[in-house]
């Protein structure tokens, strides 16, 4: 049996409130569609979203799960990072079950959109929330006659009490491009200190990676992060010079955030007339 969820607003804007029988929830914006809030059963907020974000039509939010698609960052002659966190994305389910509630939305090419990625295409973000845990899961269909292919990522920021407690663990071994300092390195050991700025693509990652916090004489925090049908993982925290220039980002909230994105850029995903791709984030607070 399931009850469906009624459209609610956040901000002005169209929202999905998401909540399971045992009080896991999470908030929704068809526009891009992105998901803006995460509270595990039993737990506080996981992500960090800018209080002085923008909630507006045409711009992207700052936090949350940008939807990042069809083009990542300045990699390609699109809009930087695409253009589906800007796009109002239409509601196809939402609904509680017994266990979990589910929300399912889609974009789908429009005039705007073909002006820019010249593609018939049909996208879905589905975001599930149990118990304590969350799964994002972005599908992309080629409608057209020709072959596309797309850069994407959920890119993740996950809120922190403060950052100089975080630490990251699951890169052994691989190897990463350092978009700051313009080379491709190899991690060799397993811990990820954050020391921002830090701007990582992480290639082949198929282990699974722990963001821990362990503040003193508080109680601490992991959260398990899987990725499958994205090969990379970005690493992102702007630090204190590049937060500054962020009109959208409190100067010192660089302190509060790190993202860790699931992400398909260094091979492109390459889709035929009629093929389909499926990549999904999933994190666990445990
Ligand atoms: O400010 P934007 O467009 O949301 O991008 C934020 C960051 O997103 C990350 O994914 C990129 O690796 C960074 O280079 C970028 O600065």
């Amino acid at each position: 049996m399931s009850t469906p969820i009624p459209l609610t607003r956040h901000q002005g804007l169209e929202a999905l409130e998401l909540r399971a029988p045992d009080g896991a929830a999470a908030t929704l914006l068809l526009h891009g569609a992105h998901l803006l809030s995460w509270t595990p059963a039993g737990a506080g907020e996981q992500l960090y979203l800018s209080p002085s974000s923008a909630y507006a039509t045409g711009q992207a939010v700052r936090g949350g799960v940008p939807v990042i698609f069809p083009q990542f960052a300045g990699r390609g002659t699109g809009l930087r990072h695409g253009f589906a966190r800007t796009k109002p994305w239409q509601l196809v389910s939402a609904e509680v079950g017994s266990d979990d509630a589910m929300a399912v939305l889609r974009l789908q090419d429009d005039d705007a959109t073909r002006l820019v990625w010249p593609h018939r295409f049909e996208a879905e973000l589905c975001v599930r929330v149990a118990g304590r845990s969350l799964e994002i899961e972005l599908a992309c269909e080629n409608r057209g006659e020709e072959s596309f292919d797309f850069t994407a990522a959920l890119h993740t920021y996950l809120g922190l009490g403060s950052l100089l407690d975080a630490s990251v663990r699951g890169f052994s071994g691989l190897h990463y491009w350092d978009s700051i300092k313009n080379s491709e390195q190899r991690q060799r050991v397993d811990l990820l200190l954050p020391e921002p700025p830090l701007d990582r693509i992480y290639h082949q990652v198929e282990q699974d990676l722990t963001l821990t916090e362990e503040p003193v004489g508080r109680p601490g925090r992991r959260v398990t992060i899987r990725q499958q049908g994205f090969a990379d993982a970005v690493i992102w925290n702007p630090g204190a010079e590049a937060c500054a220039q962020l009109p959208d980002m409190p100067d010192s909230d660089w302190q509060r955030m790190l993202c860790i994105e699931a992400a398909a850029i260094d091979r492109p995903i390459r889709l035929e007339p009629g093929e389909s791709w499926a990549g999904m984030q999933s994190l666990v607070l445990e």
